[in-house]
């Protein structure tokens, strides 16, 4: 057979300018095997970005040439190189195997995105680099890997604004700034945000805490997971592959990102600055105080570990400062017992006419208490395994006042897959909303914080929260997924 004719999973071609023959497995998320004089190679789906058709190929050349946009791993050659953390690669070829193109082409938005940009340089496109998300790779990973991957699309530096952040405020004041004006006057806008949740979150939070015109064009967020639990990231799948979630920028659909509303008494306040310093929180018309969020609502164990681990010092060691604040609070190294948070919980459900129904429950004395719209907290930590990627279903987890070993048994458990929620001593059901009457005996304001998608807010004394799913009139925002 000539390998023009080459059948969809087969062909004759080119890599890296060598005569190669090419096969593609789509089993096992997908490999290609290229075989040349000097051996075998596998590209795996993976690592790989996005396949190309580069547009300056020589029109009377025998195939027209494309780009496999690689992405190698990772740790191994970092041990060596700490600037190589990253490996890109434009690996030319020609005549790739036709399946392997389709599974590895751009999704049509982005071809959209791209050619419109290309003819019209008003159509917003930013990357947004979150230096301060987890250990702090989000600037290496725009230079090594992003800005070339765009300029292999020909998208060059001109044609994108890029925004650093110089402090924790920076990405509220730049969608304030920017985004929002620009959503209200009907611009479509694309966003790559090169950070954890929070850069998410503080979109999220500036959208809906502002007034929308009738003209309002929801801006669309593509994530590459940079931050250290990575919850949304990990929980649409869009980190699956090993390009941190790029890869389904270039491939991916746009998908509304269910969010809820958490309102506080008034007298609650936002901890900042690792907890040295308070500010007020956005306040609705009747003056409670508003956080919006899309991942979690905490208190107790979790909202304190959150806390007491977002410190320049723990930061250093990525998801395990979750795991050292959770020791230090369970076993505390002075010899005291951990403490049991005190406080009335009231759940909300909507029946099958779709109208709430309070329940309150019977225990007032807990040890974890997280109402969640999200399947994992971090890449291993599937603290809700019935959560499906963007389902909208908000779920409650509940752990009384059981002994630091049993949590600890149970977190285990969380990191293997989510058994945990087939334990007798869990409580796992799915909500509507939650309210927390903190009890007033709770005189230590550490017992009152409480996490929203990881900011701590501290809840007045005696005070209150109250979490609900938001409807569609909360949909600011689309999500690549
Ligand atoms: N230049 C900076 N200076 C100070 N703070 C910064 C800077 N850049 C980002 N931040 C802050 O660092 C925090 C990073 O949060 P983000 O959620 O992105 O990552 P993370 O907390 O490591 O991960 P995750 O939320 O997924 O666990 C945010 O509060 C953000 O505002």
């Amino acid at each position: 057979m000539p390998a023009s004719q080459a059948n969809s999973f087969a062909s004759a071609g080119t890599i890296r300018g060598k005569d190669a023959d090419l096969t593609y497995d789509p089993e096992n998320g997908g490999t290609l095997t290229i075989t040349v004089s000097e051996g075998k190679e596998n590209i795996h789906n993976r690592n790989i970005i996005a396949v190309i058709n580069d547009k300056k190929y020589r029109q009377d050349a025998k195939f027209p040439l494309q780009k496999i946009l690689l992405l190698t791993n990772d740790e191994a050659t970092a041990s060596k190189s700490p600037r190589k953390v990253f490996n890109f690669e434009e690996v030319n070829a020609t005549n790739l195997p036709q399946s392997f193109v389709d599974a590895n082409s751009l999704s049509p938005r982005t071809v959209n995105l791209f050619s419109v940009k290309i003819e019209e340089p008003a159509f917003h496109l930013y990357v947004i680099i979150s230096v301060g998300s987890g250990t702090g790779q989000a600037q290496q990973y725009f230079d090594d890997v992003v800005k070339p991957a765009f300029s292999a699309f020909g998208i060059q530096e001109s044609g994108y604004e890029v925004y650093v952040t110089s402090s924790s405020t920076s990405i509220t004041d730049f969608i304030g700034a920017v985004v929002l004006p620009r959503a209200n006057e009907g611009r479509p806008q694309t966003i790559l945000l090169l950070s954890g949740d929070g850069g998410v979150v503080d979109t999220l939070n500036v959208l809906l805490s502002s007034s929308r015109s009738l003209d309002y064009v929801k801006p669309v967020i593509g994530l590459v997971a940079m931050g250290t639990g990575n919850a949304l990231a990990n929980s649409t799948g869009l980190n699956n592959d090993l390009t941190r979630g790029l890869r389904r920028f270039f491939r991916g659909q746009t998908c509304s990102l269910p969010t809820f509303t958490a309102t506080f008494s008034p007298g609650s306040e936002a901890l900042i600055d690792e907890g040295r310093r308070t500010e007020p929180l956005a306040t609705s018309s009747d003056g409670f105080g508003i956080v919006y969020g899309a991942v979690v609502c905490s208190w107790a164990l979790h909202a304190s570990l959150v806390a007491d681990s977002d410190t320049t010092e723990y930061r250093k060691f990525g998801t395990a400062r979750f795991q050292m604040a959770a020791k230090e609070l369970l076993t505390p190294s002075d010899g005291s017992a951990p403490h049991v948070y005190k406080g009335k919980i009231t759940l909300t459900k909507r029946n099958e006419h779709g109208e709430g129904v309070q329940q309150a429950l019977e225990a007032q004395e807990f040890m974890y208490i997280l109402a969640t719209l999200v399947s994992n907290l971090e890449e291993t930590l599937v603290i809700s395994p019935y959560s499906r990627p963007l389902d909208g279903q908000i779920r409650l987890l509940q752990l009384g006042p059981i002994s630091s070993a049993d949590v600890m048994r149970i977190l285990g458990l969380a990191f293997q897959g989510g058994g945990h929620v087939d334990d007798e001593v869990v409580s796992y059901v799915s909500i509507d909303g939650m309210r927390i009457d903190f009890d007033d005996r709770e005189q230590d304001s550490r017992w009152r914080r409480v996490c929203v998608d990881g900011k701590i807010i501290r809840a007045s004394r005696g005070g209150w929260v109250e979490m609900s799913k938001n409807d569609s009139t909360a949909d600011v925002l689309d999500i690549i997924a």
